[in-house]
């Protein structure tokens, strides 16, 4: 957690520029948040809502003896796909989402008390992306590593073990989940887990920890959808990232070469994976570490509950021998989050050698 924390330290964010919008107290979209006719408003950051593709990803039962080579093919092909069969008990999903919910309808003033300090990580705030941008989102988010308890306790002073427990029963079981997955994308690149050096001593005595981070992310009703942004465009950073959407509220979509931004259809029960930065890297290239962004509803408050996984902070991420020349210079997992933080779309492009 000290390592990975290091890594957000050099990009600092501004205070007044981490604090969400009180967003039960307005009823206009304000400028601030107006994402139409702004500089941010790229070509690729158009079509906001209007005229979206609607595409199912690939469906994988992890218990289907093909599994790993169908992620591979997945991760290739959409850098994305959507896992069944998971192990993952509803009832974890549901009392997530009951403390998510308790936080996030708490009057402005008192998630205040769990506010993520500048330079920091975990805690209350804005995305972690919103510095890259002029306008803000409309997003509220908990980054959470470990145990959430210094931020939480802040709020609920007598009450918080239960808030703690449950998101730390969540983080244990997706960590769980991220290494069975990480073993059958890995071996679909013909590598057996236990040919990397981090992933086997995070088996054996977890000397170095992985580099894990749960983001509970809250979009309120928005009344104007096609002004606003949930989430803006980004691929995210670590190895992969385990989502869960609560509830069958549309919002997540993926940008897709030549055909623009698309649509994920939730699917009831499935857990949506998709291959991020540090994965790219280690695949030479193969998979594609897949755009994507949120919108939001005029109606339905809509809740998500992103995992990131990846190797320790201290450890060298490279590509995976294959018999190719490498695309990407080695480096570590600190260093590509630093170079990350100072430049957002360009970090993956800095450390190509091809
Ligand atoms: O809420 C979503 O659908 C996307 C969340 C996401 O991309 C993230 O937290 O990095
Ligand atoms: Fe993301």
């Amino acid at each position: 957690m000290a390592n990975l924390s290091k890594a957000y330290e050099s990009a600092p964010q501004q205070t007044h520029r981490i604090i969400p919008l009180d967003f039960q107290s307005v009823k206009h979209v304000p400028e601030s948040h107006s994402w139409s006719n702004s500089d941010d408003s790229l070509p690729v950051r158009s079509q906001l809502v209007e005229n979206i593709e609607q595409i199912s990803l690939p469906v994988i039962d992890l218990g289907d003896l093909d599994a790993s080579k169908m992620m591979g093919q997945a991760c290739e092909s959409w850098g994305m796909f959507q896992v069944i069969n998971h192990g993952i008990p509803s009832t974890l999903f549901r009392d997530v989402e009951s403390e998510a919910r308790a936080f996030f309808s708490l009057a402005a003033e008192e998630k205040m008390k769990a506010l993520r300090s500048p330079g920091g990580l975990t805690g209350y705030g804005v995305a972690q992306i919103a510095k890259y941008y002029n306008k803000l989102m409309w997003h509220e988010g908990l980054t959470i590593v470990g145990s959430p308890m210094d931020h939480v306790r802040e709020i609920w002073p007598d009450q918080y073990h239960r808030f703690c427990e449950v998101m730390e029963a969540y983080q244990k079981a997706m960590k769980e989940l991220s290494e069975r997955l990480l073993d059958l994308i890995l071996k679909s690149l013909g590598m057996p887990e236990e040919h990397i050096e981090w992933l086997s001593s995070v088996a054996c005595k977890g000397r170095q920890a992985p580099s894990t981070l749960l983001q509970l992310n809250s979009y309120p009703p928005c009344p104007d959808p096609t002004q606003a942004t949930g989430l803006a465009p980004h691929t995210d950073s670590f190895l992969i990232t385990i989502l869960h959407q609560v509830g069958n509220i549309n919002g997540l979509q993926v940008h897709r070469e030549g055909t623009g931004w698309a649509l994920i259809v939730p699917l009831e029960g499935a857990l949506v994976v998709n291959v991020g930065d540090m994965l790219h890297i280690m695949s030479n290239g193969l998979f594609s570490s897949v755009l994507h962004r949120a919108v939001v509803d005029n109606t339905r408050h809509r809740l998500s509950f992103a995992y990131f996984y990846g190797p320790p902070a201290v450890s060298s991420i490279s590509p995976i021998p294959r018999g190719c020349q490498s695309q990407f210079r080695s480096m570590t997992v600190r260093e590509y989050l630093e170079m990350k933080g100072k430049d957002f779309e360009g970090a993956l492009s800095k450390i190509r050698v091809v």
